[in-house]
Protein backbone atom coordinates (compact mmCIF):
# COMPACT_ATOMS: atom_id res chain seq x y z
CA UNK A 1 0.00 0.00 0.00
CA UNK A 2 1.48 3.34 -1.10
CA UNK A 3 -1.33 6.35 0.14
CA UNK A 4 -2.10 9.63 0.16
CA UNK A 5 0.82 10.84 2.16
CA UNK A 6 3.61 9.69 -0.45
CA UNK A 7 6.05 8.60 2.11
CA UNK A 8 6.14 5.19 1.12
CA UNK A 9 5.06 1.51 0.62
CA UNK A 10 3.93 -0.47 3.31
CA UNK A 11 4.12 -4.29 3.43
CA UNK A 12 2.22 -6.95 5.64
CA UNK A 13 1.26 -10.64 5.69
CA UNK A 14 -1.80 -12.32 7.22
CA UNK A 15 -3.93 -15.19 7.16
CA UNK A 16 -7.27 -14.93 6.02
CA UNK A 17 -9.90 -16.39 3.91
CA UNK A 18 -11.61 -13.21 3.08
CA UNK A 19 -14.02 -13.18 6.25
CA UNK A 20 -12.24 -13.88 9.01
CA UNK A 21 -8.28 -12.93 10.29
CA UNK A 22 -7.02 -15.41 11.49
CA UNK A 23 -3.41 -14.26 12.20
CA UNK A 24 -1.05 -10.88 11.30
CA UNK A 25 1.88 -11.99 10.16
CA UNK A 26 5.55 -9.64 9.57
CA UNK A 27 5.32 -6.14 8.45
CA UNK A 28 7.92 -4.03 6.78
CA UNK A 29 8.21 -0.43 4.71
CA UNK A 30 10.04 1.01 2.48
CA UNK A 31 10.16 4.88 2.84
CA UNK A 32 10.40 7.01 -0.27
CA UNK A 33 13.76 8.51 -1.14
CA UNK A 34 13.43 12.52 -1.64
CA UNK A 35 13.80 12.51 -5.69
CA UNK A 36 10.97 9.47 -5.61
CA UNK A 37 8.90 11.65 -3.14
CA UNK A 38 9.62 14.54 -5.88
CA UNK A 39 8.29 12.45 -8.75
CA UNK A 40 5.08 11.73 -6.46
CA UNK A 41 4.54 14.76 -6.07
CA UNK A 42 4.92 16.09 -9.90
CA UNK A 43 2.60 13.05 -11.08
CA UNK A 44 0.08 14.15 -8.50
CA UNK A 45 0.33 17.68 -9.92
CA UNK A 46 0.17 16.27 -13.96
CA UNK A 47 -3.00 13.79 -13.12
CA UNK A 48 -5.06 17.17 -12.43
CA UNK A 49 -5.89 17.83 -16.17
CA UNK A 50 -6.47 13.98 -16.89
CA UNK A 51 -9.82 13.20 -18.30
CA UNK A 52 -9.56 9.54 -18.57
CA UNK A 53 -7.90 6.65 -16.57
CA UNK A 54 -5.51 5.19 -18.57
CA UNK A 55 -3.86 8.33 -20.48
CA UNK A 56 -0.10 8.89 -18.74
CA UNK A 57 1.07 12.21 -19.51
CA UNK A 58 3.59 14.44 -18.13
CA UNK A 59 5.69 12.33 -15.78
CA UNK A 60 2.40 9.93 -14.94
CA UNK A 61 4.11 6.90 -16.82
CA UNK A 62 7.82 7.49 -15.35
CA UNK A 63 5.84 7.77 -11.53
CA UNK A 64 3.54 4.39 -12.71
CA UNK A 65 6.79 2.62 -13.91
CA UNK A 66 8.62 3.67 -10.18
CA UNK A 67 5.66 2.53 -7.89
CA UNK A 68 5.43 -0.71 -10.28
CA UNK A 69 8.77 -1.29 -9.17
CA UNK A 70 8.88 -0.17 -6.18
CA UNK A 71 6.47 -2.51 -4.45
CA UNK A 72 8.16 -5.16 -6.39
CA UNK A 73 11.47 -4.38 -4.19
CA UNK A 74 9.18 -4.17 -1.36
CA UNK A 75 7.12 -7.42 -1.53
CA UNK A 76 10.78 -9.39 -2.57
CA UNK A 77 12.72 -7.76 0.23
CA UNK A 78 10.03 -8.65 2.91
CA UNK A 79 9.87 -12.17 1.54
CA UNK A 80 13.48 -12.77 1.68
CA UNK A 81 13.62 -10.80 5.04
CA UNK A 82 10.90 -12.87 6.56
CA UNK A 83 11.63 -16.25 4.80
CA UNK A 84 8.06 -16.96 3.31
CA UNK A 85 8.51 -19.11 0.11
CA UNK A 86 6.61 -18.04 -3.04
CA UNK A 87 4.56 -21.07 -2.54
CA UNK A 88 3.14 -19.77 0.77
CA UNK A 89 1.52 -16.44 -0.68
CA UNK A 90 -1.96 -17.15 -2.51
CA UNK A 91 -2.23 -13.51 -3.81
CA UNK A 92 -0.78 -10.23 -3.45
CA UNK A 93 -2.87 -7.07 -2.73
CA UNK A 94 -1.86 -4.11 -4.90
CA UNK A 95 -3.21 -0.88 -4.44
CA UNK A 96 -1.58 1.47 -6.58
CA UNK A 97 -0.48 5.23 -6.05
CA UNK A 98 -3.90 7.61 -6.20
CA UNK A 99 -3.09 10.18 -8.50
CA UNK A 100 -6.57 11.42 -9.25
CA UNK A 101 -9.99 10.92 -7.12
CA UNK A 102 -12.51 12.93 -8.73
CA UNK A 103 -15.83 10.24 -8.08
CA UNK A 104 -18.24 12.93 -8.93
CA UNK A 105 -16.50 12.59 -12.61
CA UNK A 106 -16.27 9.09 -12.73
CA UNK A 107 -12.67 9.28 -12.26
CA UNK A 108 -11.01 7.56 -9.82
CA UNK A 109 -6.75 6.96 -10.97
CA UNK A 110 -4.46 4.43 -9.06
CA UNK A 111 -0.96 4.34 -11.33
CA UNK A 112 0.27 0.94 -10.81
CA UNK A 113 0.83 -2.03 -13.22
CA UNK A 114 -0.55 -5.27 -11.52
CA UNK A 115 0.21 -7.35 -14.81
CA UNK A 116 3.76 -6.70 -14.52
CA UNK A 117 3.68 -6.76 -10.89
CA UNK A 118 2.35 -10.25 -11.09
CA UNK A 119 4.98 -11.70 -13.77
CA UNK A 120 7.91 -9.55 -11.70
CA UNK A 121 6.99 -11.46 -8.43
CA UNK A 122 5.98 -14.91 -10.09
CA UNK A 123 2.52 -13.97 -8.03
CA UNK A 124 -1.06 -13.90 -8.59
CA UNK A 125 -1.86 -9.54 -7.64
CA UNK A 126 -5.29 -7.96 -7.20
CA UNK A 127 -5.03 -4.60 -8.10
CA UNK A 128 -7.57 -1.85 -9.51
CA UNK A 129 -9.84 -2.08 -6.56
CA UNK A 130 -11.68 1.31 -6.48
CA UNK A 131 -12.87 1.32 -10.60
CA UNK A 132 -15.48 -1.10 -10.44
CA UNK A 133 -17.57 1.12 -7.69
CA UNK A 134 -16.85 4.79 -9.30
CA UNK A 135 -18.42 3.44 -12.66
CA UNK A 136 -21.18 2.20 -10.42
CA UNK A 137 -21.78 5.67 -9.25
CA UNK A 138 -20.16 4.67 -5.95
CA UNK A 139 -16.95 7.21 -4.21
CA UNK A 140 -14.70 4.20 -4.69
CA UNK A 141 -13.28 4.79 -1.04
CA UNK A 142 -13.16 4.30 1.54
CA UNK A 143 -11.95 0.73 1.22
CA UNK A 144 -10.82 -0.67 4.35
CA UNK A 145 -13.80 -0.25 5.89
CA UNK A 146 -15.11 -3.88 5.99
CA UNK A 147 -11.40 -5.09 6.74
CA UNK A 148 -12.06 -2.83 10.00
CA UNK A 149 -15.39 -4.41 10.73
CA UNK A 150 -13.27 -7.96 10.59
CA UNK A 151 -10.60 -5.87 13.10
CA UNK A 152 -13.49 -4.66 15.44
CA UNK A 153 -14.95 -7.81 16.15
CA UNK A 154 -11.80 -8.73 17.60
CA UNK A 155 -11.91 -6.45 20.23
CA UNK A 156 -14.00 -5.78 23.73
CA UNK A 157 -14.96 -2.05 23.64
CA UNK A 158 -18.67 -0.71 23.98
CA UNK A 159 -20.11 -0.11 20.74
CA UNK A 160 -20.80 1.65 18.59
CA UNK A 161 -17.14 1.77 17.59
CA UNK A 162 -15.17 3.75 15.80
CA UNK A 163 -12.17 3.18 13.18
CA UNK A 164 -10.03 6.32 12.09
CA UNK A 165 -7.62 6.03 10.03
CA UNK A 166 -5.40 9.23 9.88
CA UNK A 167 -3.36 9.51 6.42
CA UNK A 168 -3.18 11.90 3.83
CA UNK A 169 -6.41 12.14 4.44
CA UNK A 170 -8.73 10.56 7.06
CA UNK A 171 -11.50 8.11 6.77
CA UNK A 172 -13.72 6.66 9.77
CA UNK A 173 -15.62 3.41 9.78
CA UNK A 174 -18.68 3.57 11.90
CA UNK A 175 -19.33 -0.36 13.64
CA UNK A 176 -22.12 -1.37 15.72
CA UNK A 177 -22.43 -4.89 14.60
CA UNK A 178 -24.12 -4.89 11.20
CA UNK A 179 -23.03 -3.54 8.35
CA UNK A 180 -20.19 -0.71 8.43
CA UNK A 181 -21.25 2.87 7.65
CA UNK A 182 -17.94 5.08 6.37
CA UNK A 183 -16.91 8.05 4.87
CA UNK A 184 -13.82 10.54 4.57
CA UNK A 185 -13.93 13.08 7.41
CA UNK A 186 -11.60 15.69 5.89
CA UNK A 187 -7.76 16.02 5.85
CA UNK A 188 -5.72 13.93 7.85
CA UNK A 189 -1.83 14.58 7.69
CA UNK A 190 -1.64 16.05 4.29
CA UNK A 191 -1.79 19.57 5.27
CA UNK A 192 0.38 19.69 8.09
CA UNK A 193 3.24 17.68 6.07
CA UNK A 194 2.58 20.56 3.38
CA UNK A 195 3.33 23.37 6.10
CA UNK A 196 5.82 21.50 7.66
CA UNK A 197 7.29 21.53 3.93
CA UNK A 198 6.63 25.04 3.10
CA UNK A 199 7.90 26.75 6.13
CA UNK A 200 10.68 24.29 7.44
CA UNK A 201 11.37 21.50 4.17
CA UNK A 202 10.58 18.90 6.92
CA UNK A 203 7.95 16.33 5.55
CA UNK A 204 6.31 15.78 9.02
CA UNK A 205 5.69 17.52 12.71
CA UNK A 206 7.74 14.53 13.99
CA UNK A 207 5.44 13.30 17.29
CA UNK A 208 3.55 16.60 16.76
CA UNK A 209 6.15 18.34 18.91
CA UNK A 210 5.66 21.98 16.73
CA UNK A 211 2.10 21.52 17.20
CA UNK A 212 2.42 20.52 21.27
CA UNK A 213 4.35 24.22 21.40
CA UNK A 214 1.33 26.16 19.22
CA UNK A 215 -1.47 28.16 19.64
CA UNK A 216 -4.97 26.94 17.90
CA UNK A 217 -6.55 29.35 15.48
CA UNK A 218 -10.10 28.27 16.30
CA UNK A 219 -11.54 30.90 13.93
CA UNK A 220 -9.53 29.80 11.09
CA UNK A 221 -10.59 25.97 11.59
CA UNK A 222 -14.21 27.50 12.13
CA UNK A 223 -14.14 28.85 8.38
CA UNK A 224 -12.65 25.79 6.68
CA UNK A 225 -15.46 24.02 8.78
CA UNK A 226 -17.85 25.70 6.77
CA UNK A 227 -17.01 24.05 3.38
CA UNK A 228 -19.93 22.55 2.14
CA UNK A 229 -18.03 18.44 2.44
CA UNK A 230 -18.45 18.66 6.10
CA UNK A 231 -22.13 18.82 6.01
CA UNK A 232 -22.77 16.48 2.97
CA UNK A 233 -23.81 12.98 4.47
CA UNK A 234 -21.82 9.64 4.57
CA UNK A 235 -20.36 7.93 2.18
CA UNK A 236 -18.40 10.73 0.85
CA UNK A 237 -14.71 10.84 -0.17
CA UNK A 238 -11.79 13.42 -0.72
CA UNK A 239 -8.74 13.83 -3.00
CA UNK A 240 -5.67 14.55 -1.35
CA UNK A 241 -5.50 18.25 -2.79
CA UNK A 242 -9.13 18.95 -2.13
CA UNK A 243 -7.84 20.58 0.72
CA UNK A 244 -4.68 22.38 -0.05
CA UNK A 245 -2.36 24.66 1.58
CA UNK A 246 -2.81 26.85 -1.41
CA UNK A 247 -6.26 27.12 -1.20
CA UNK A 248 -7.81 26.46 2.73
CA UNK A 249 -6.35 30.48 3.51
CA UNK A 250 -4.10 29.88 6.26
CA UNK A 251 -3.14 33.35 7.62
CA UNK A 252 0.16 33.74 8.16
CA UNK A 253 1.48 32.22 11.18
CA UNK A 254 4.57 30.56 12.76
CA UNK A 255 5.78 27.03 12.19
CA UNK A 256 4.50 25.85 15.97
CA UNK A 257 0.86 27.72 15.66
CA UNK A 258 0.39 27.00 12.22
CA UNK A 259 1.27 22.94 12.97
CA UNK A 260 -0.90 23.18 16.08
CA UNK A 261 -4.04 24.66 13.88
CA UNK A 262 -3.89 22.53 10.83
CA UNK A 263 -3.47 19.61 13.42
CA UNK A 264 -6.21 20.67 15.42
CA UNK A 265 -8.41 21.17 11.68
CA UNK A 266 -7.53 17.37 11.19
CA UNK A 267 -8.97 16.73 14.96
CA UNK A 268 -12.35 19.30 14.52
CA UNK A 269 -13.42 17.57 11.00
CA UNK A 270 -13.07 13.84 12.79
CA UNK A 271 -15.57 15.38 15.37
CA UNK A 272 -17.87 17.14 13.14
CA UNK A 273 -18.45 13.85 11.52
CA UNK A 274 -20.31 12.46 14.48
CA UNK A 275 -23.39 13.98 14.04
CA UNK A 276 -23.40 11.96 10.58
CA UNK A 277 -23.06 8.94 11.75
CA UNK A 278 -25.81 6.55 12.57
CA UNK A 279 -25.29 7.45 16.67
CA UNK A 280 -22.02 8.29 18.53
CA UNK A 281 -19.43 6.27 18.89
CA UNK A 282 -18.44 5.03 22.21
CA UNK A 283 -14.74 3.79 21.65
CA UNK A 284 -12.62 5.47 19.28
CA UNK A 285 -9.79 3.35 17.69
CA UNK A 286 -7.05 5.06 15.92
CA UNK A 287 -4.80 3.94 12.68
CA UNK A 288 -2.43 5.28 10.28
CA UNK A 289 0.56 8.04 10.54
CA UNK A 290 -1.63 9.95 12.52
CA UNK A 291 -1.66 7.50 15.50
CA UNK A 292 1.89 8.13 15.94
CA UNK A 293 1.42 11.94 16.54
CA UNK A 294 0.51 12.39 20.84
CA UNK A 295 -0.62 16.24 20.01
CA UNK A 296 -3.32 14.95 17.61
CA UNK A 297 -4.44 12.03 19.63
CA UNK A 298 -4.63 14.61 22.76
CA UNK A 299 -6.62 17.06 20.71
CA UNK A 300 -8.67 14.19 19.09
CA UNK A 301 -9.21 13.06 22.56
CA UNK A 302 -10.32 16.36 24.21
CA UNK A 303 -12.60 16.93 20.76
CA UNK A 304 -14.48 13.66 21.20
CA UNK A 305 -15.00 13.26 24.67
CA UNK A 306 -16.67 11.42 26.79
CA UNK A 307 -15.75 8.73 23.74
CA UNK A 308 -12.49 7.02 24.62
CA UNK A 309 -9.64 7.77 22.19
CA UNK A 310 -6.93 5.07 21.45
CA UNK A 311 -4.13 4.15 19.31
CA UNK A 312 -5.08 0.92 17.13
CA UNK A 313 -1.31 -0.39 18.77
CA UNK A 314 -3.03 0.28 21.68
CA UNK A 315 -5.66 -2.33 21.02
CA UNK A 316 -3.08 -5.08 19.14
CA UNK A 317 -3.24 -4.00 15.90
CA UNK A 318 -0.82 -2.04 14.10
CA UNK A 319 -1.32 1.76 13.17
CA UNK A 320 1.30 1.80 10.56
CA UNK A 321 0.22 -1.22 8.71
CA UNK A 322 -3.32 -1.62 9.12
CA UNK A 323 -3.98 -0.19 5.11
CA UNK A 324 -1.43 -3.10 3.71
CA UNK A 325 -3.15 -5.36 5.73
CA UNK A 326 -6.68 -3.88 4.41
CA UNK A 327 -5.10 -4.60 0.54
CA UNK A 328 -3.51 -7.92 1.80
CA UNK A 329 -7.87 -9.08 2.94
CA UNK A 330 -8.98 -7.28 -0.16
CA UNK A 331 -7.04 -8.95 -2.21
CA UNK A 332 -8.18 -12.26 -0.82
CA UNK A 333 -12.09 -10.88 -0.90
CA UNK A 334 -11.65 -10.45 -4.50
CA UNK A 335 -10.11 -13.49 -5.22
CA UNK A 336 -12.77 -15.12 -3.45
CA UNK A 337 -15.83 -13.00 -5.45
CA UNK A 338 -16.91 -11.31 -2.23
CA UNK A 339 -18.54 -7.74 -2.06
CA UNK A 340 -15.59 -5.35 -0.77
CA UNK A 341 -17.86 -1.62 -1.15
CA UNK A 342 -20.74 -1.34 -0.08
CA UNK A 343 -24.26 1.22 0.37
CA UNK A 344 -23.18 2.59 3.03
CA UNK A 345 -19.33 3.18 2.75
CA UNK A 346 -19.24 4.08 -0.57
CA UNK A 347 -22.91 4.78 -1.70
CA UNK A 348 -22.59 2.04 -4.16
CA UNK A 349 -26.04 0.67 -5.39
CA UNK A 350 -25.47 -2.60 -4.00
CA UNK A 351 -22.67 -4.62 -2.22
CA UNK A 352 -20.40 -5.12 -4.75
CA UNK A 353 -17.13 -6.97 -5.92
CA UNK A 354 -14.13 -4.94 -7.41
CA UNK A 355 -10.33 -5.47 -8.27
CA UNK A 356 -8.61 -7.33 -11.37
CA UNK A 357 -6.72 -9.87 -10.84
CA UNK A 358 -3.42 -10.95 -12.79
CA UNK A 359 -1.51 -14.17 -12.96
CA UNK A 360 1.96 -14.27 -13.36
N1 LIG B 1 5.99 10.15 14.46
C1 LIG B 1 5.11 10.86 13.76
N2 LIG B 1 4.73 12.08 14.18
C2 LIG B 1 3.85 12.82 13.49
N3 LIG B 1 3.29 12.43 12.34
C3 LIG B 1 3.62 11.22 11.87
C4 LIG B 1 4.54 10.37 12.54
N4 LIG B 1 4.66 9.23 11.82
C5 LIG B 1 3.85 9.37 10.74
N5 LIG B 1 3.23 10.57 10.77
C6 LIG B 1 2.33 11.12 9.76
O1 LIG B 1 1.69 10.07 9.09
C7 LIG B 1 1.86 10.20 7.69
C8 LIG B 1 1.85 8.83 7.07
O2 LIG B 1 0.63 8.23 7.38
P1 LIG B 1 0.08 6.93 6.66
O3 LIG B 1 1.22 6.03 6.37
O4 LIG B 1 -1.04 6.43 7.46
O5 LIG B 1 -0.44 7.59 5.34
P2 LIG B 1 -0.91 6.97 3.99
O6 LIG B 1 -1.06 5.51 4.11
O7 LIG B 1 -0.03 7.51 2.96
O8 LIG B 1 -2.28 7.70 3.80
P3 LIG B 1 -3.78 7.32 3.36
O9 LIG B 1 -4.44 6.68 4.53
O10 LIG B 1 -4.28 8.66 3.11
O11 LIG B 1 -3.75 6.45 2.19
C9 LIG B 1 3.14 10.98 7.52
O12 LIG B 1 3.17 11.67 6.30
C10 LIG B 1 3.08 11.91 8.71
O13 LIG B 1 2.30 13.04 8.44
C1 LIG C 1 -8.88 7.72 -3.46
C2 LIG C 1 -7.96 7.33 -2.36
O1 LIG C 1 -6.91 6.77 -2.60
N1 LIG C 1 -8.39 7.60 -1.13
C3 LIG C 1 -7.64 7.23 0.06
C4 LIG C 1 -7.28 8.48 0.84
O2 LIG C 1 -6.51 8.14 1.98
C5 LIG C 1 -7.40 7.94 3.09
C6 LIG C 1 -8.74 8.17 2.49
O3 LIG C 1 -8.42 9.05 1.41
C7 LIG C 1 -9.36 6.89 1.90
O4 LIG C 1 -10.57 7.23 1.31
C8 LIG C 1 -8.48 6.24 0.83
O5 LIG C 1 -7.64 5.27 1.30
C9 LIG C 1 -8.01 4.18 2.09
C10 LIG C 1 -6.96 3.14 2.02
C11 LIG C 1 -9.37 3.55 1.76
O6 LIG C 1 -9.79 3.51 0.63
O7 LIG C 1 -9.98 3.03 2.68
Amino acid sequence: MSGTSLDGVDVAAIETDGERIMAFGPTSYRAYADNERALLRQALMDARALTSRTARPGVLAEAEAFITRAHAEAVEAFLDAEGIARKAVTIVGFHGQTVLHRPGDGLTVQIGDGAALAKRLGLTVAYDFRAADVAAGGQGAPLVPIFHRALARSIERPHPIAVLNIGGVANVTWVDGGDPVACDTGPGNALIDDFMRATTGAPLDRDGDQAARGRVDEDFIARVLKHPFFDQPCPKSLDRNDFALANVGLPELSVADGAATLSALTAASVARVVARLPQAPKAWIVAGGGARNPTLMKMLSQRLAPATVETADAVGWSSQSIEAQAFAYLAMRTLGGLPITFPQTTGAPQAMSGGVIATP
